[in-house]
């Protein structure tokens, strides 16, 4: 067992020992959204599939009108009509014109699309004052998609445009990975459900539903829930339990020093081989990770900040890799401090906050009090401003980097309200 890691030593060993899992299923593509491909997808025909007008006009000869110009228009005749749904029936011949509409098939013959507002039109016959460019107002068939091109891979996560591309493609149902299947063990004496009468003591256990919800936030399924007292053969039979169910397991609380932090010697009793404990991070330093025939044990402060924040930087990219999904690491982002943070930072640290643009600036606020049990400063958190080992305080206007682990859209919209 390694102690003291690094973060990023801990996410190597942990996405190291991981492979996507292999279940697949296929779903009805309205029931895809979230969910990530388990196969390449081919285009199985051109988008478009023909030729068509991007504008409402008229399909005629480029060479017809060569020699046109306002004191010398050149009058074509209209043959036929072409509504979006519709195919020509005739071939535009030299001296006629079809009138045709957006979306429409450009007849044969036809090499260029004039605008109505760019003709005079009388009863059956339009009037061309300029000469036309051939090809012009005219998408080409597999324009937007050519046929055998692999429009997604596999590991893509499905979203909304996606969907509405694979729905162009006449793909009415998707190939994608079954949902990783999560345990959360939440262990403590002192933990309640939030269903039942509080008693002295005692506190509600938020730890479960945040990283029940986060894992449903992230495609995952929460398979097998517990709440187990600080007892190792009461932790040990429910981590056995959990193992056989679910692909990952999270644990909760116990994984400190205190008498009652029982949870690695459980993990040793189910003959799990503990990886590494302690990392070299505030808050979350207590974090272990295990291994059991392939299967990975996270076991997390009791804390809920510290726990949420393990999860996201550790347990996420682990839960991203099982899913199949290529990009598994929070991204980074760089912006400007707009509160200052008092305290120095003898280890590195993990901030919650939040990013906003304001006049073209990336802004980060710092979401409230930083303490390892603090929820309320989670809330609205969707970034972790890094803070390196050795730093003193930060000061406004300061210059930090943080990673995204929430959507920043959510900020967004937040400042557009204002
Ligand atoms: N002597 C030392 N004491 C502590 C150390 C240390 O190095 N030496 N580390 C501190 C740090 S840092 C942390 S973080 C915590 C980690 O403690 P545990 O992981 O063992 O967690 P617990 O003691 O079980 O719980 C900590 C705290 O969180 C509350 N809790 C636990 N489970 C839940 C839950 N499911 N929902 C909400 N809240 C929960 C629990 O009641 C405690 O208040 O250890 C420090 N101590
Ligand atoms: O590990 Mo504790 O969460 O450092 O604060």
């Amino acid at each position: 067992m390694r102690l003291n890691v690094s973060l990023e030593e801990a996410q190597e060993i942990v996405l190291g020992m991981l492979r996507p899992i292999e279940r697949e299923a296929i779903l009805h593509l309205p029931d895809s959204l979230g969910r990530v491909l388990s196969r390449d997808i081919k285009a199985p025909f051109n988008v478009p599939a023909f030729d068509k007008s991007p504008l409402d006009g008229y399909a005629v000869r480029a060479e017809d009108t060569k020699m046109a110009a306002s004191d010398n228009p050149v009058i074509l005749h209209v043959i036929e009509e072409v509504p979006a749904g519709s195919v020509p029936t005739k071939r535009v011949e030299p001296g006629s014109a079809i009138r045709i509409m957006t979306g429409a098939p450009i007849p044969e013959g036809a090499d260029v699309v004039v605008r109505f507002e760019d003709v005079e039109e009388a009863a059956d016959t339009i009037k061309v004052s300029q000469p036309l460019a051939s090809g012009a107002n005219i998408i080409p068939a597999g324009d937007d998609v050519a046929e055998g091109e692999v429009v997604a891979s596999t590991g893509t996560r499905l979203n909304a445009p996606l969907i509405g591309m694979l729905a162009s493609l006449g793909i009415s149902s998707v190939p994608v990975y079954q949902r990783v299947r999560v345990a959360i063990i939440n262990t403590g004496n002192e933990l309640l459900d939030p269903s039942e009468k509080w008693l002295p003591g005692k506190i509600y256990n938020s730890n479960r539903y945040l990283l029940e919800a986060r894992c449903k936030e992230l495609g995952a399924e929460p398979v097998y829930l517990d709440s187990v007292p600080d007892e190792e053969t009461a932790v040990a039979e429910s981590l056995q339990g959990a193992l056989e169910v679910a692909d990952l397991v999270i644990t909760t609380g116990g994984a400190s020093v205190g008498q009652y932090d029982v949870v690695k010697n459980a993990i040793n009793a189910v003959g799990a081989e503990i990886l590494f404990w302690k990392i070299a991070l505030k808050p979350g330093m207590p974090t272990a990770v295990a291994r059991k025939d392939g299967k990975v044990i996270f076991s997390l402060s009791g804390n809920p900040a510290a726990a949420m924040i393990t999860f996201d930087l550790l347990a996420v990219p682990a839960l991203k890799k099982l899913s199949g999904m290529k990009e598994v690491l929070p991204p980074t982002i760089t912006g400007i401090l707009v509160n200052a943070f008092q305290k120095r930072s003898p280890q590195r640290r993990m901030l919650r906050a939040k990013w906003k643009k304001q006049n073209g600036s990336d802004l980060i606020e710092l979401t409230g009090k930083q303490s390892n049990d603090v929820l309320k400063s989670l809330v609205e958190c969707n970034i972790l401003i890094d803070v390196p080992a050795g730093t003193p305080s930060l000061a406004v206007g300061q210059h930090v980097s943080a990673y995204v682990v929430g959507n920043l859209t959510d900020s967004l919209v937040g400042e557009l309200k204002c």
